[in-house]
């Protein structure tokens, strides 16, 4: 048995967390840490888990979850996982971040972009960036998991095969993409009150979000050149789901991009590409780990049009997270994560 802990379990991911890993045949949830609800069942706050899980919360103790963990989860906030990752290696306590406190490999971005220095530099090198579709070997050994936020994720799926085949100009990218209020995490906030979302669409951080860079850096990974990318969330009415609408230009144009795509993801358990003229739904992957991808070249012109959807909080979080966990420990990579998408 894998014996799991998870840092952050009063938020939506993390209880995503427990939802995904009650389910999962070789996982033991040992430890699940609120600053605020210590003592409190899990299931007193979550009332789905009622029946299934049967701990407290306790403190988010670094010692005490090395002693009693395999694997440690970060469902915390930016700047949280930093402070206390260097305890738990050093106590060979394997981690995956959700967060995005060792996702950039240059302490100078980061600290550019979360406004305060890196607390942990030194391990920015070591960290492994959890696209397990980019990474698997190297996930397969780490220590230290970087897991790629939900925008990221929706966006490097959906315009990697068109860079890493360098068959578009990487100066000219847009991805606009679309976010469910879950996105913004389960603390108070003026901005996902149900009266301020509802019936109601914007685009927010258009002058500059924190993804850009982490996007930035993994499609140049890919492309091997450097990369421009304009990035636009919105955010919709509704919970949970990732829509993002990709726009390149192309410059070579013998390759059948439908077959491209297929090829590319053929064996990946959790990249469906349609079949052509399809157009993805946020309701077909509500709920489990899928990124499901169309294609498209209106008028067969030189703009390729990729569409793309995930869960924010399954394949754009603890879905991800617990496919990296599965890899890490030489699990089925499926293992825990076949539920089917809820529909309505
Ligand atoms: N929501 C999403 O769709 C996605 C989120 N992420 C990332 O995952 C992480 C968690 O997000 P989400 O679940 O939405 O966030 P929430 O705001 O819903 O939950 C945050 C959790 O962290 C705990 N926490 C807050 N501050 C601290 C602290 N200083 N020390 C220890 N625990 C703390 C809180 O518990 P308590 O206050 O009880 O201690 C709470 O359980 C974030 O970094 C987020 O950016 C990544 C991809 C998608
Ligand atoms: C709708 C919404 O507010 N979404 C969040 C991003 C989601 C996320 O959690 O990303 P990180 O892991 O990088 O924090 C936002 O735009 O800030």
């Amino acid at each position: 048995m894998i014996r799991a802990g998870i840092v952050g379990g009063t938020g939506y991911t993390g209880v995503e967390l427990l939802r995904l890993l009650i389910s999962h045949p070789n996982v033991e949830i040992v430890a699940i840490t609120s600053r605020t609800e210590v003592g409190i069942p899990v299931s007193k706050l979550f009332p789905n888990l009622r029946g299934h899980l049967d701990i407290c919360f306790t403190e988010p103790e670094p010692t005490q979850l090395a002693a009693e963990c395999d694997v440690v989860f970060f469902a915390t906030p930016h700047g949280v996982a930093m402070d206390m990752v260097p305890d738990l290696l050093a106590q060979n306590t394997r981690v995956i971040d959700l967060s995005a406190d060792f996702r950039l490999t240059n302490p100078a971005i980061w600290e550019q972009w979360y406004g305060r220095p890196h607390a942990a530099p030194d391990l920015l090198a070591e960290a492994v960036y959890g696209l397990p579709e980019v990474n698997r070997e190297a996930i397969r050994q780490a220590r230290l998991i970087a897991c790629p936020g939900c925008y990221p994720t929706a966006v490097q799926l959906g315009f990697l095969p068109l860079l890493e085949h360098q068959l578009i100009d990487p100066s000219r990218l847009i991805a606009d993409a679309k976010s469910g209020a879950s996105g913004a995490g389960r603390k108070a906030a003026l901005g996902t009150l149900l009266c301020e979302t509802g019936e109601n669409f914007k685009a927010y951080s258009v002058s500059g979000h924190r993804h850009l860079p982490e996007i930035i850096q993994g499609l140049q990974w890919a492309s091997r050149s450097s990369v421009d990318l304009t990035f636009v969330p919105h955010l919709i009415p509704m919970i949970r789901g990732i829509h993002a609408t990709l726009y390149a230009q192309l410059e070579r144009d013998e390759v059948n991009l439908q077959e491209l795509y297929e090829q590319r993801y053929a064996a990946e358990p959790f990249v469906d590409v349609l079949p052509p003229g399809s157009h993805p739904e946020t309701r077909s992957v509500r709920g489990n780990n899928m990124c499901r991808l169309a294609i498209h070249r209106p008028s067969a012109g030189n703009t390729v049009i990729v569409l793309s959807v995930t869960d924010n909080l399954i394949k754009g979080a603890s879905g991800q997270a617990i496919q990296n966990m599965n890899i890490m420990f030489d699990q089925e990579e499926t293992c825990g994560l076949t539920h089917i998408a809820v529909i309505p």
